[in-house]
């Protein structure tokens, strides 16, 4: 990619108070001290204009429990090769690699941004739709929000983003903020879309000329590869749990870790996998069921409420008594900062700031449940300190049974100065930073240095309770 090209997007927008709030964050006094305020005011503002771009390379899990890596990528090379014969263009077919240090990772290069013409006729999705087209989706109906009057299937149209959720469902045009994403062709007629009286579904346009160009998984060997953010595996390696062990998952819809856990685990021992919200658990199963996992055991509840000293009619289900699991992964509820490609948010300073007190809910509740000699994995997909390193340091300093441990494999950054914390404690820690490498002119670089450097924002810390 070429630095010229990396800013097709504005920076993200958000409200001025939440600016201001990361800008302090970003520039605080224990950075602005090694880095000086030039440095430090560049990362900020890097960090604002990679949010709304997509990464540079797709990454997926294979199911490495249930075939050998190299046969997943072959089998997975003659799919998308598939998929390419429906389109015109004769293109080179999609370089699949496995990831050097992570045995069950392969990883796609994104090819964008791509020169796309517009088109007279213009359809629009909502923000989150936009975001899943950046990524290599296509556009499914629910996401649509307003399409050409007499558009029919069959129909090409061009493909723009609403950012700031101001088009009214069912327009026929719009003339708010919106990008656009690319082109495709409409495979139903607007009024399926519209006027019916279920909600539409499936998808509504098939892109075949996207802005950033990246396989559609969707139906894509659902068994065997399962796509998830770099960062999101990295976790699974890092709690490395083994086989025959109880672990628990406090917070796992969809249940991407979940699974991955299991599989780790050669599908021997126990995953228990909580979440708050009940529609949630079933993506949970269904997720664990198409990749064969049989040790996973999801309930719906509140995990801040999971230990319970009181000895417990039900065998398997929460709350659990103290000391009950190997290994704990909380993966939290988050402000979330880190998705890319995220080109809007409307979130307030206050719903942002929310996110701390539950995370030590949780984090009490999690300390409690784990085993002596256990091990707790905290992550978030958001670049605050409040949500990261303030919370190692408020957990280092409030449980004296635990201490930070060394992260295998360590592939991002390591933690961000001003929570007080020391060099050697921060170089435990694991933050995946994009902005530390965005808009370097580096096209030459290898796909697998890009893919662990040009990720969504994320967070990691291990702990070890003795
Ligand atoms: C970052 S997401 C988890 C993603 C998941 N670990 C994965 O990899 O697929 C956070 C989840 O926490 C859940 N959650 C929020 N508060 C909770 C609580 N008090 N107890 C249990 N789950 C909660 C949310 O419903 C959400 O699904």
């Amino acid at each position: 990619m070429h630095s010229g090209e990396m800013s097709v997007f504005p920076k993200i927008s958000l409200k001025p108070e939440v600016t201001g709030y990361l800008r302090n964050v970003f520039l605080n006094k224990e950075v602005l001290a090694a880095v000086g305020p030039q440095e430090a005011e560049s990362r900020f503002q890097k960090l604002l204009a990679c949010l709304s771009h997509p990464p540079s390379s797709t990454c997926v899990r294979a199911s490495t429990h249930l075939a050998p890596l190299e046969d997943i990528r072959l089998s997975l090379e003659e799919e998308l090769k598939k998929q390419k014969c429906g389109s015109s263009a004769e293109e080179p077919s999609v370089q699949i690699a496995p990831h050097p240090r992570i045995t069950d990772v392969l990883l796609l290069p994104v090819d964008g941004p791509r020169a796309v013409e517009r088109l007279s006729s213009e359809l629009v999705v909502d923000a989150q739709c936009g975001s899943a087209v950046l990524r290599g989706a296509h556009v499914f109906a629910p996401g649509i929000v307003a399409s050409p009057k007499y558009m029919k299937a069959g129909d090409m149209v061009s493909v723009f983003s609403d950012l700031e959720g101001r088009c009214t469902r069912g327009a026929t045009r719009f003339q708010g903020n919106k990008v656009f994403v690319g082109n495709g062709v409409a495979e139903m007629d607007r009024s399926a879309i519209f006027v019916t009286e279920t909600p539409a579904r499936g998808v509504g346009v098939r892109m075949v000329d996207p802005l950033y160009k990246s396989p559609s998984f969707d139906g894509v060997l659902p068994s065997m590869v399962f796509l998830q953010n770099l960062p999101s595996v990295v976790v699974g390696h890092v709690l490395a749990p083994q086989p025959g062990e109880r672990i628990l998952d406090m917070c796992a819809a969809p249940g991407g870790k979940t699974c991955h856990i299991a599989a780790l685990m050669g599908d021997k021992g126990e995953v228990v996998a909580l979440d708050r919200i009940r529609n949630k658990i079933d993506r949970i199963r269904q997720n664990a069921q198409t990749l064969s996992l049989q040790s996973i055991k999801a309930f719906r509840f509140n995990s801040t409420q999971a230990v319970s000293d009181e000895p417990t009619q039900e065998a398997e289900g929460p709350p659990f008594p103290p000391e009950s699991f190997d290994r704990v992964l909380l993966d939290a509820p988050c402000s979330g900062l880190g998705q890319r490609p995220n080109m809007a948010s409307t979130w307030s300073l206050k719903e942002i700031c929310s996110y701390p007190p539950l995370q030590r809910k949780l984090f009490q509740a999690a300390v409690r449940l784990l085993k002596k000699g256990g091990v707790l994995v905290y992550s978030t997909c958001t670049v605050t300190l409040s949500e990261n390193e303030e919370q190692v340091a408020w957990a280092l300093s409030t449980f004296p049974c635990l201490s930070l441990q060394p992260q295998e494999p360590h592939i991002g950054s390591e933690g961000m100065l001003g929570a007080g914390l020391s060099p050697e404690q921060l170089r435990l820690l694991q933050r995946f930073s994009p902005e530390l490498s965005w808009e370097q002119t580096d096209t030459a670089a290898s796909l697998a240095r890009r893919a662990d450097t040009d990720t969504i924002g994320f967070f990691i810390a291990k702990f070890l309770k003795t």
